[in-house]
């Protein structure tokens, strides 16, 4: 499934320093010639791919960049000192277009990879590259050229981090909605999500991860009931499934929690054997929603009874993804738990043995 996370920024590369004005003056020499240095080139922009992201979430937090100018040259021949460049970290995959032109300037698909996308002006020249034979004393200095600016459009092709699994109706959309700016339709009816959708959820600078929302599973889905089970493919790559369940399923007099919760695993098991897929290898947290339709005292006493049902050994979350509560410390632990996994799987560090037969003197 294809989700385009996107952002709008803006570049900036310094200006060039100005060239100086300016003729040597000592002692004993009266008519010194010009000594005005050149103005220092303007920083350049540029953006870089890295893996260390895996969104453009960063985006909405800083929208503008700008470089340092160059200095002005001063007397005594001395240049201005060059304004430093400014590099962008981008998550590995990102494209960039100019806003204006819609032209695509790079597509970074190496981590490393870098691209200037906002050159630095140049400096100007100072009085004494104007001196000639014919004027001797030049009071002649260019200034520095602007830095170009240039507005920019990233794009990202995403892939969901976290897949939303449950029945219909539990509130996978809702909760979608509550922590992610993704806008999936959301109705009292089963089915209402049609289409898997997906959603950035931000915590922060550096801190980001994709959830998708997927049509609800029922009974039988493996065998084409209801949407069927076509949807959970796009689940394959993530790496944690969070098994919404809705608390209290309305009108429902007999609502048996472990069974529908069975239910689901039961799909994802037969899905799994049919798609040569391990879905239901991966990691699963249960997060029972609607709580807000029950007593406190009542949301304890479910809670513990199923998770002594189902011996569940997994962490377990009570949510209401209608009024939020609950999902801000959901994503804390989502994010750790990603960021966890992130690090386990960097290569280890080189260790060196030492070879027990090198003489040893
Ligand atoms: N009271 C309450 N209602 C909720 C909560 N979360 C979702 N709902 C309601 O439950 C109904 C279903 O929500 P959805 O988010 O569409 O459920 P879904 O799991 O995406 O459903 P499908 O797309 O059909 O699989 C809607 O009427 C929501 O307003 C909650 O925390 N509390
Ligand atoms: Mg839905």
């Amino acid at each position: 499934m294809n989700f385009v996370d996107e952002a709008d920024i803006s570049v900036k590369a310094g200006n060039g320093g100005h060239g100086a004005l300016s003729f040597r003056r000592e002692k004993y020499i009266p008519k010194g010639g010009p000594d005005g240095g050149d103005g220092g080139r303007g920083g350049s922009v540029y953006l870089q791919a890295t893996d260390g992201l895996n969104t453009l979430a960063d985006f909405r937090f800083v929208r503008h960049y700008e470089a340092k100018g160059g200095q002005s040259g001063s007397g005594k021949l001395k240049s201005g000192q060059g304004g430093a460049d400014l590099t962008i970290k981008v998550p590995i995959g990102t494209m960039v277009y100019d806003a204006q032109t819609e032209e695509l300037i790079a597509d970074l698909t190496d981590a490393e990879e870098r691209v200037m996308v906002a050159r630095g002006g140049d400096g100007g020249l100072g009085n004494t590259t104007f001196k000639s034979s014919t004027n001797q004393a030049p009071r002649k200095t260019t200034k520095g050229k602007p830095g170009d600016a240039r507005a920019l459009r990233l794009e990202l092709k995403v892939l969901a981090d976290v897949g939303l699994l449950g029945l219909p109706n539990a509130g996978k959309s809702t909760l979608l909605r509550a922590v992610s700016q993704a806008t999936p339709k959301v109705a009292n009816y089963p089915f209402t999500t049609l289409h898997p959708e997906l959603g950035v959820v931000s915590l922060g600078i550096g801190s980001s991860f994709v959830i998708a929302d997927i049509p609800g599973l029922i009974e039988g889905a493996s065998e084409g009931a209801g949407l069927g089970i076509q949807f959970l493919r796009h689940l394959a790559r993530t790496k944690l499934l969070l098994h919404v369940v809705d608390i209290a399923p309305y009108g429902d007099e007999e609502a048996n929690l472990a069974q529908d919760i069975r239910t689901i695993l039961g799909e994802l098991e037969h899905y799994s054997e049919q798609a040569g897929a391990e879905l239901d290898q991966l990691d699963r947290w249960l997060v029972i929603n609607k709580t807000d339709v029950v007593l406190p005292e009542d949301r304890d006493r479910i809670v513990q009874e199923l998770v002594a049902e189902l011996d569940w050994q997994g962490p377990v979350y009570t949510i209401s993804a209608i009024s939020r509560d609950g999902t801000q410390a959901l994503c804390n632990d989502i994010m750790n738990y990603i960021d966890a996994e992130l690090k386990a799987q960097e290569p280890q560090a080189f260790v060196s043995i030492p070879d027990p037969n090198a003489d040893d003197d």
